[in-house]
């Protein structure tokens, strides 16, 4: 719980409303520097945020399954990297790992940190909520918790509802794949990104999954499981993306968030505050968000890659009207991998 007393001067300088949040700001820079290249919206913020999802997942409102946002993927990372679903993940827990026993904090804390000051540096950001105090996991947690791309939506909907989400707290999760590339869906070809603009938390990738599918970005136009025909060469498109953006469950709401920056930020803060605390017993937790970096704003309107019109959105909420977007100038764009 928050005491409520007046803010405190840390010994760095820093202003923090409870003297608890004092030992971050040193992690945070240690963060900035040793996993984000120095403030950088690159692979290690997007892979921190991606983590914070496989970590806190493994868990059910009914009982059963792991101990939630507790950091079991980074204390039990030799098991848990194992688990199909956690394709890639090595990489990041052999990079956290070592930063982690730097410092005094439970591997729940570092890594739900971690992913809050990652985020926090792709300008466009919420400010994500930071909690202190989780207690060491206790185990890790069991397989076939994570969604996977090859999943159905009732499937994919049905466990996030066991972990206590609604389709629409998933639809804003999914704002994460704005600052997100593949290594492992198509090993030919890492660090393919989501959107056209990977490094930018704006709401492109609501778009551009639903433009018309041309091709694949694998060598050859050769596809893998998982991901189905992208808009743009150099793009990958998850297949969950997809078939999420286009049922009645999750269409409407998937459609909502196309140059809706306020609506999607604000969305995705209040499930990824929900998220990050999972299996927590929050009466323990110290509301230390005040150390989270402020993340630069986002204000243009988006716009349709070039050569791209709304004669080429696949929509799939016909009740509501389709936001009026501009078109870049110029050839369809080749996105590069990040
Ligand atoms: C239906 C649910 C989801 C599925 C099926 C899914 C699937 C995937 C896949 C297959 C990748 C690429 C992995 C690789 O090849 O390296 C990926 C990347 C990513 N995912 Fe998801 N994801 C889901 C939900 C989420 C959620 C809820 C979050 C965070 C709140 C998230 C954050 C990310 C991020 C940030 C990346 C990029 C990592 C990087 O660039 O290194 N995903 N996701
Ligand atoms: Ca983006």
């Amino acid at each position: 719980a928050t005491t409520g007393a007046k803010p405190v001067t840390c010994s760095t300088g820093q202003v923090t409303a409870n003297a608890a949040c004092c030992a971050l700001f040193p992690v945070v820079s240690l963060m900035q520097s040793q996993l984000f290249d120095n403030g950088e919206c690159g692979e290690g913020a997007h892979s921190a945020l991606r983590l914070s999802f496989h970590d806190a997942i493994g868990f059910s409102i009914h009982g059963g399954k792991g101990g939630g946002a507790d950091g079991s993927i980074l204390q039990f990372g030799d098991v848990e990297t194992q688990f199909h679903a956690n394709g890639g993940i090595d990489e990041i827990v052999d990079d956290q790992t070592p930063v982690w026993q730097q410092t005094n904090l439970t591997a729940g804390d570092f890594l739900h940190l971690a992913a809050a000051v990652g985020t926090a540096n792709c300008p466009g950001a919420p400010r994500l909520q930071f909690m202190l105090g989780r207690p060491a996991p206790v185990a890790p947690a069991p397989d076939l918790t994570i969604p996977e791309p090859t999943d159905s939506v009732t499937s994919i909907l049905a466990r996030f509802a066991d972990a206590g989400f609604s389709p629409r707290e998933a639809v804003a999760l999914l704002t994460s794949h704005t600052i997100a590339a593949a290594d492992v869906v198509d090993p030919a070809i890492p660090r393919t990104p989501f959107d056209s603009t990977s490094a930018t938390f704006d709401s492109q990738i609501f778009l551009e999954v639903l433009l018309k599918g041309r091709l694949f970005p694998g060598p050859n136009n050769s596809s893998q499981p998982g991901e189905v025909l992208s808009p743009l060469a150099g793009e990958m498109r998850l297949q969950s993306d997809f078939v999420i953006s286009q049922d009645s469950r999750t269409a409407c709401f998937w459609q909502q968030m196309i140059n809706n920056q306020q609506l999607m930020i604000s969305q995705f803060k209040a499930a990824m505050a929900k998220l990050q605390l999972l299996g927590q017993n929050t009466a323990h937790l110290i509301d230390c968000s005040d150390v989270v970096p402020i993340p630069r704003s986002f204000t243009q309107a988006i716009k349709y890659p070039a050569s791209f019109s709304q004669a080429d959105v696949q929509i799939a909420c016909p009740q509501l009207p389709f936001p009026s977007l501009a078109t870049v100038a110029g050839p369809a764009p080749t996105v590069a991998p990040v």
